[in-house]
């Protein structure tokens, strides 16, 4: 799903208006009854709401959910925030439709108005700015969200948090309507993913109003909301008559005493990916554990007792996958160089390997093209260097991926896999896999499916996804803290 600017959206709509030859006022109301649905289905039953509405067309939406949800024997208020002297004229038509036929209180509320008798229904609407927001909130608007924002409530956004700003950062401090879901119309928007406010959104619903596909699909976006539809666009069927040799045969090389689980994770999230073979290079002393712990893989004993080393291998991995828990010893520099150099392939490199290449950037020259990186933050910032602030970090990521024709799957709370110019943020997955083990996984999933020919590019958003989503499934039933690596490659069968 492209991720598109206020602009672009703004574009979208006059097309969609001219060319479905409807007025603004029923896009606005097409996008207002699509939200009441969301509304009732995430309330289950009707609770008495307070909506805040603001003058432009966001209010206008606010207006239209409160009519309809009125209508539905919803018991409604309705809090006018007058930041402009003027309604926008759809928003006009809203507020006199509540007036005509309507018995519901609507009380407008300027910087004149008394914030101390405000209170609020045990849900909050939140309808005040969306994607039109280009200045800081006037004073008394921050002050009602910050009251809305402590009260006893259920928060909904409607598009986007009023406060967050969408055209460029938000600034520190600033005042955001902290939603428990945000619904949004059409995409979302690309600072809903960012840091700095994303625990303003909650659970970010996408509702499609209607935009005109063919306008939509012709506009630039270097962001892409990978979901499953994107997906289901290039996952590719097993077909019955088929056999290992078809699923590749992957190395993984890494481990060191007393961090074998680390490899024995990646091997098995590699085999419960559909891996045909794995061959795991161990140290001498974690042989015995590897052929316990994951008997389908084949192991070959490095030739250190303690660590990895470069070996001659016999056999010709279709892909390697190195680093994780392989330490940054001498030894292990030199059998990251080593199998770097054997590889012909993209190579997937992680953990200790990605902190080994941070040091010894002559190694890039080496690396086969649209090799895989797959740091965390801090790897991140020891590859990339320090960045300034979120679109900087952007910038810079593009730039590195550009310079040595990587993809870099930088691992956050919205996985972004970065290629060129192009970057893919991942919609699955939770806070459950802040966990020890879920990077050595990921590293896993991501070159099983490089060895089953998948490209590069495909691999690392295809095992993103798959790696949150057997994290959100264990989650439907599990408490998120309660999440372990272990839970993510056990629930991968149930993903896709
Ligand atoms: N295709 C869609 O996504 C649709 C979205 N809809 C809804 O429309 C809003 C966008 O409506 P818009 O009127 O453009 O913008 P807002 O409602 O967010 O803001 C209203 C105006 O307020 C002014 N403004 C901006 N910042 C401030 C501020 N800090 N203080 C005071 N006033 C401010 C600004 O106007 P200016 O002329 O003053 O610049 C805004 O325009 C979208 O989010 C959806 O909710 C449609 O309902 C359906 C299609
Ligand atoms: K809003």
């Amino acid at each position: 799903m492209k991720i598109l600017t206020p602009s672009q959206l703004h574009k979208a709509d006059q097309y969609t208006i001219e060319h479905q030859k409807i007025s603004s006022w029923e896009l606005m109301e097409r996008a207002s009854l699509a939200a009441v649905e969301k509304i009732k289905a995430i309330l289950k039953a009707p609770k008495p709401v307070t909506v805040l509405a603001g003058s432009g067309n966001n209010g206008g939406d606010g207006l239209a959910i409160a009519f309809h949800l009125d209508q539905l024997g919803y018991e409604v208020e309705v809090l006018v925030l007058k930041y402009t002297t003027e309604y926008s004229k759809d928003c006009k038509i809203n507020f006199d439709r509540l007036q005509a036929k309507t018995e519901i209180k609507v009380e407008e509320f300027t910087e004149d108005s008394n914030i101390e008798s405000l209170n609020f229904k045990p849900v909050i609407i939140d309808a005040v700015f969306g994607i039109g927001l280009n200045r800081a909130l006037p004073e008394f608007v921050e002050k009602v969200i910050k009251k809305a924002n402590h009260a006893q409530a259920l928060r909904i956004a409607i598009d986007v948090p009023s406060g967050l700003f969408l055209s460029k950062l938000t600034p520190p401090q600033s005042i955001v309507f902290e939603a428990d879901y945000t619904l949004t119309f059409q995409c979302p928007k690309l600072n809903f993913f960012l840091p700095d406010y994303g625990n303003a959104l909650g659970k970010i619903q996408v509702i499609d109003i209607g935009l005109d596909k063919s306008f939509i699909n012709k506009l630039d976006s270097d962001f892409e909301f990978v979901n499953k539809k994107y997906i289901d666009g290039f996952y590719k069927v097993r077909h019955r008559f088929s056999h290992k040799g078809d699923y590749g045969h992957l190395l993984v090389a890494g481990g060191q005493y007393g961090i074998m689980g680390s490899v024995s994770l990646t091997a098995k999230a590699a085999l419960k990916s559909g891996v045909g073979k794995v061959t795991v290079l161990s140290p001498q002393c974690g042989v015995e554990i590897l052929q316990h712990s994951v008997p389908e893989a084949m192991v070959i004993p490095s030739d250190d007792i303690e660590q990895v080393s470069p070996k001659h291998l016999n056999f010709k991995p279709s892909n390697i996958c190195i680093g994780m828990g392989l330490g940054q010893s001498k030894l292990a520099v030199k059998s990251l160089t080593y199998f770097i150099r054997l590889s012909k392939q993209p190579i997937l490199i992680d953990a200790d390997g990605l902190n080994i290449l941070s040091k010894n950037k002559n190694l890039f020259e080496d690396l086969p093209d649209q090799s895989i990186l797959t740091p965390h933050q801090g790897e991140l910032k020891r590859l990339i260097g320090e960045w300034g602030d979120q679109y900087d970090k952007l910038d810079k990521m593009k730039k590195f991926s550009r310079q040595y024709n990587i993809i870099l799957v930088s691992k956050d709370a919205y996985t972004f896999t970065v290629y060129d110019d192009q970057v893919y943020i991942n919609s699955t997955g939770n806070s459950g896999l802040a966990t020890a083990g879920s990077g050595d996984a990921l590293a896993g999933i991501i070159s099983s499916f490089l060895c089953q020919n998948y490209s590069p590019l495909e691999s690392s958003i295809l095992g993103v996804y798959i790696h949150g989503k057997a994290a959100d499934f264990y989650t439907t039933s599990n408490s998120e803290l309660s999440l372990t690596a272990s839970d993510v490659i056990n629930c991968l069968g149930k993903t896709l």
